[in-house]
C-alpha cells in the first residue's frame, strides 16, 4: 500500500474530503463558512497578508475537524463501548477544533475591522 503514484494519492486525499462532506455536518458548516470568509476576501479585498492569514485559518479549521472525524471513527471502531478515556479523547479532538475556531473568528473580525472602514468610503458611505 505505501509509495503509491502521485495522482493515486491525490485520489485518495480528495475521496477522504468527499467523506467528510458527506459524513459530517459540521464540516459541511465550516466549508460553508469558509466559503464566507471567501466572498468577504473578494469584496474587501484586503492586502496579501489577510489573505493569507484566512487561508491559513480556515484550512486549518478544516483539517482539523476532518482530522476529528478521522480519530474518532478509529476510535469507535476499535472501541464501541463507553469509557472515560475515550470521552476524554474525543473531548480534547473536540477542543483543538474549537480552539482554531475561536481563531479564525478573531482574524476574521480583525480583518473587517481593519479593512471596513477603507472599504466603506470607496462605495461612499
Ligand atoms: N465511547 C464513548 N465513551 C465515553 N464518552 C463518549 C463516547 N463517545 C462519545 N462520548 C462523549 O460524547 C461526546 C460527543 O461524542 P460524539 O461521538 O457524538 O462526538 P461529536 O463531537 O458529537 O461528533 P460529530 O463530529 O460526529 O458530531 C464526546 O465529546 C464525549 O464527551
Amino acid at each position: 500500500m505505501k509509495n503509491r503514484p502521485f495522482r493515486e494519492r491525490m485520489g485518495f486525499a480528495l475521496e477522504g474530503i468527499r467523506t467528510g462532506w458527506r459524513r459530517e455536518a459540521s464540516f459541511r458548516t465550516q466549508t460553508m463558512l469558509a466559503g464566507c470568509a471567501l466572498l468577504a476576501l473578494l469584496v474587501l479585498r484586503p492586502a496579501p497578508i489577510w489573505w493569507g492569514l484566512v487561508a491559513v485559518t480556515c484550512a486549518l479549521v478544516l483539517a482539523l475537524e476532518l482530522l476529528n472525524s478521522a480519530m474518532e471513527a478509529v476510535i469507535d471502531l476499535l472501541h464501541p463501548g463507553i469509557h472515560p478515556s475515550i470521552k476524554i479523547a474525543k473531548d480534547m479532538l473536540a477542543g483543538a477544533v474549537l480552539t482554531i475556531s475561536a481563531a479564525a473568528l478573531v482574524v476574521g473580525v480583525a480583518m473587517v475591522v481593519a479593512t471596513g472602514p477603507a472599504f466603506l468610503a470607496e462605495i461612499g458611505l
